[in-house]
């Protein structure tokens, strides 16, 4: 059996549907459907998830929402008329979402993440339809119907390991299609949370383990995972095939096309991932595989960078001999609910990187208050944006030369690292960048290891 997750972009209106039905009817072992909210139809369109977080922003305001129910019903409403589906579902739909937007949530956040959810929720109550409509047998089922339980932490949940054996007990039919929401699961409460954003990877992922599928299919709009972010690079080199840890690390460090959470239930479960186009479906697409299925190692596989981040950096003498200097810092993290990226370390310095996002609402302030009393540096100073740039490769492991490799075409396109990072991970190589210089570092690393959409030969 396969699981096959739809992206945004392959339910943003009625001919990307058609596509989709298209591909599910091509091969039976498609069985568990997981769909997006619709996405973008066109550079500057809006996506349903976002139209719905500005609802919820209304509905806290207590402004008027209707434009934003209108902005969102059209879309809806413009699929149904394509597939010339009873109009009553939209008014369900309707009553439905208005119910969501009335109902009391324990924080703000909450109320964010149950009105987010109802994107995939809706797609999913639609395309059920749609596939009745045109003679596939579907039937949709949701996180509740499941048993799909995660974690209370809003809008950045995660699966309840428990949730594998309850999942495991659902019934398929031999002859349905199961249609299910992306994006969401429910806590032990009974609330609904998203996982973060572009999670429906996550929920195709934990169905394919929950049920034990022989592939997990991640339908979106380019033909293959490349090896930079093709709005890098024109006529990038495709990856066609690549380990769960190489893809961890590439999709951490920027590449949006597959969601690094989606990677450990594939691994849990050992279900390989096959990341294909709804606009090529003959395309051969990415494998994502367990590094013993590898057919071939490539010195680099991929290189990617990300921006939303900020570095402390601590200057203090003798750090070395310090017994627990690093627990002290750990600790007031700690105390502050903070977590960090990375913390890479010299004889009397210490650099602490952060996503930006765990600074937010004065933690920074007394972060840096806690430090100055508690750790009492020589210097310390904050590095306010901060980029960083991963190069991942298996056949990064033991190979004389890799740090020259990546460091060598930097020092020729003139952009100077703040830090380096080699070792912690085997498979990959992390430097830090000024913000500015991230678009020319990827491109001359790039550069230096490919042509005309191929791996350099030498490499
Ligand atoms: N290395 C990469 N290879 C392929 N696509 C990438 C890469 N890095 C970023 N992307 C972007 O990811 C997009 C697909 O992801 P996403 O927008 O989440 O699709 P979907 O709507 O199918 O969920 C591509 O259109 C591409 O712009
Ligand atoms: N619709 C959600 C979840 C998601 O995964 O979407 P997509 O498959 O379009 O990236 C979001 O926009 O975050």
């Amino acid at each position: 059996m396969k699981i096959v997750k739809f992206g945004g972009s392959s339910l943003a209106n009625g001919d990307q549907i058609l596509k989709v039905i298209k591909i599910v009817k091509s091969d039976p072992a498609r069985r568990v459907i997981v769909v997006s909210a619709p996405g973008k139809r066109f550079s500057g369109d809006r996506k349903i998830t976002d139209l719905l977080l500005d609802l919820a922003q209304a509905v806290l305001n207590r402004e008027d929402p209707q434009d934003i129910y209108d902005s969102i019903f059209q879309r809806y409403t413009q699929i149904a008329a394509f597939f010339q589906l009873d109009p009553e579902i939209l008014t369900e739909l309707k009553t439905h979402l208005f119910q969501i937007t009335q109902a009391s949530y324990p924080s703000d956040v909450f109320c964010q993440a149950a009105l987010s959810a109802q994107g995939e929720y809706m797609s999913a109550r639609l395309i059920t339809a749609v596939f009745n409509q045109v003679g596939l047998k579907a039937r949709m089922l949701t996180p509740m119907a499941i048993g799909m339980t995660v974690s209370k932490e809003a809008r950045n949940a995660q699966i309840l390991p428990a949730s594998y054996a309850k999942i495991a007990q659902t019934k398929i039919a031999d002859d349905e299609i199961i249609i299910f929401p992306g994006f969401f699961g429910i806590t032990k409460d009974g609330l609904i949370n998203t996982f973060s954003r572009g999670g429906s990877d996550i929920t195709g992922a934990i169905l394919a383990r929950g049920l034990d599928a022989d592939l997990y299919e991640n339908f979106t709009d380019v033909d293959s995972i490349y090896a930079v972010n093709p709005k890098l690079v024109d006529n990038p080199a495709p990856i066609h095939e690549m380990t769960f840890s190489e893809m961890r690390e590439l999709s951490y460090a920027g590449f949006a096309v597959f969601h690094d959470e989606a990677i450990l239930p594939a691994i849990e479960g050992n279900i390989p991932i096959n990341v294909k186009n709804t606009n090529h479906p003959e395309a051969a697409g990415t494998m994502i595989v367990p590094r013993a299925r590898l057919t071939h190692k490539n010195k680099i596989t991929g290189i990617a960078s990300a921006n939303h981040f900020q570095a402390i950096y601590i200057h203090r003498y003798l750090i070395n001999r310090q017994v627990g200097f690093t627990a002290s810092i750990l600790k007031i993290l700690a105390d502050l609910n903070i977590s960090y990226e990375h913390m890479p370390s010299g004889i009397d310095d210490i650099t602490i990187i952060f996503d930006k996002k765990q600074l937010t609402g004065g933690r920074k302030e007394k972060l840096t208050q806690r430090i100055q009393e508690e750790i009492q540096p020589d210097a310390l100073e904050w590095k306010n944006d901060y980029a960083i740039i991963m190069v991942v490769g298996e056949g990064l492991i033991n190979r004389v030369g890799a740090m020259s490799d990546v460091v060598d075409p930097m020092r020729d396109a003139g952009v100077s690292l703040t830090m380096v990072n080699q070792g912690a991970s085997e498979i990959s190589i992390m430097l830090g960048v000024k913000p500015e210089d991230e678009a020319k570092a990827v491109r001359a690393i790039y550069d230096a290891h490919f042509e005309n959409g191929h791996a350099k030969k030498e490499d």
